[in-house]
């Protein structure tokens, strides 16, 4: 969506649910899915991708669409993954369709034009999600398992639309379909889980790091409860390992690409209305000025004195963006990057996969070459 007052509309409609303090709403939600992720872990851990996405994906239809999903086989959540898969297929120059545009023309069975189904069924799912799921909140249809009404973001942005039938709130409700679906499809639902599975790799890969989270929790939070988000400011040394997570394996080596809407000037380079900008974020994320030894998995570049140190860059300036489309949802994701880490390294051990023999693999971070960038580990089978 291009920068315009359509895009305004959905930009304020969105941060109002979003912004630090809205946020917090949603940790009640956020605990609880993590507490189904442990749960899911402790029973069969071999399945570690496939339990990062159910938890976060519960947690994201219950917190928008205000639906409970089932624990298997959930209806919502097979149409959400659709939506997602269709997000993680991008890969620039995979489709042949991108280079010659006119065999969108040619129907799907002729060889060669196979992306015309996976492209329908995408669509399909999305429309789904973002038209079936808001009619059914619009229609009160959603109910909590408890018998009561729904708070969810979608209920209460239809809940403020004035009059039914009049052309604002027709617009309304699409900005309000809108913002529910964003909130999930395309990539922002992959950053938080690949961000997740970056941790795993480096708490594998880096037990010294592990052990001292450990005894930063065993100390503030102690043997008798879980971390919960109040806990956060007292954990320096998790909240250091979550940026770096964020700055070690960015999500989006490249954030997403902007275009100038007037000409300018920047550090004497003129750069005329309509240029494409593609950020090197991971450049600087990786910039060795900032972040010496930047290859290495060290939280304690960020911290002095036991405390965070402020006057080193926060890598949550280039990871979320930049500029007025800057991540929206980056509290609430840092929040549930933060209670799933902290719950997981207060009552597991992280170790590498052992091999048929028993031995230890190591494993390296290698990242995938996609827009939204995976440890390559735990890549989608479909997409190897
Ligand atoms: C670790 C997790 C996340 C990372 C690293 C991340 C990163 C980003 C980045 C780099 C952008 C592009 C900004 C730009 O154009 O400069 C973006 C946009 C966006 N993100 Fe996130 N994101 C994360 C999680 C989330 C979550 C959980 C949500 C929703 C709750 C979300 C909602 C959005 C939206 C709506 C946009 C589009 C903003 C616009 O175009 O105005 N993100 N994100």
């Amino acid at each position: 969506m291009p920068y315009s007052p359509w895009w305004r509309r959905h930009r304020r409609a969105f941060w109002q649910y979003f912004f630090p303090a809205a946020s917090e709403q949603y940790q009640p939600v956020q605990r609880k899915s993590t507490q189904v992720f442990l749960r899911k872990l402790l029973e069969d851990p071999t399945r570690l991708v496939e339990h990062i996405r159910y938890t976060f994906t519960s947690s994201i239809i219950k917190i928008i669409y205000g639906l409970d999903v089932a624990e298997k086989n959930d209806e919502y959540i097979a149409m959400m993954e659709k939506v997602l898969e269709g997000g993680e297929a991008f890969v620039p120059g995979r489709y042949y369709v991108e280079f010659l545009p006119f065999l969108r023309h040619i129907p799907g069975w002729v060889p060669g034009a196979g992306f015309q189904k996976d492209f329908a069924e995408w669509r399909h799912a999305a429309k789904w999600v973002r038209n079936v799921m808001a009619e059914r909140t619009k229609e009160g249809m959603v109910r909590t398992v408890d018998g009561g009404t729904s708070q969810s973001v979608l209920a209460q942005l239809v809940g403020r639309i004035d009059e039914e039938d009049s052309p604002s709130s027709s617009e309304e409700f699409e900005i309000a379909k809108n913002v529910a679906l964003t909130s999930y499809e395309g990539q922002h639902a992959l950053d938080t889980y690949s961000t997740l599975q970056t941790f795993f790799v480096a708490m594998a890969s880096y037990p010294d790091v592990q052990k001292k989270a450990q005894a930063e929790l065993d100390a503030v939070v102690g043997p008798s409860r879980l971390p919960d988000h109040s806990d956060r400011l007292g954990l320096p040394y998790i909240n250091a390992i979550i940026k770096e997570a964020l700055r070690w394996g960015p999500v989006l080596p490249f954030s997403l690409a902007h275009q100038s809407i007037e000409d300018m000037e920047y550090d004497g380079y003129f750069i005329p209305s309509g240029t494409i900008l593609i950020p090197n974020t991971w450049a600087c994320l990786h910039d060795p000025k900032n972040y010496p030894d930047p290859e290495r998995f060290l939280p304690e570049r960020f911290l002095r004195d036991g405390k965070l140190n402020l006057e080193v860059c926060d890598p949550a300036r280039f990871a979320f963006g930049y500029g007025r489309r800057i991540c929206p949802g980056r509290y609430f994701a840092e929040a549930s990057l933060f209670i799933n880490i902290a719950t997981v390294l207060h009552v597991f051990d992280i170790t590498p996969p052992l091999d048929e023999n028993g031995r230890v693999t190591p494993i390296q971070l290698k990242m995938t070459n996609r827009i939204v960038s995976y440890a390559v580990l735990f890549q989608h089978p479909r997409h190897v």
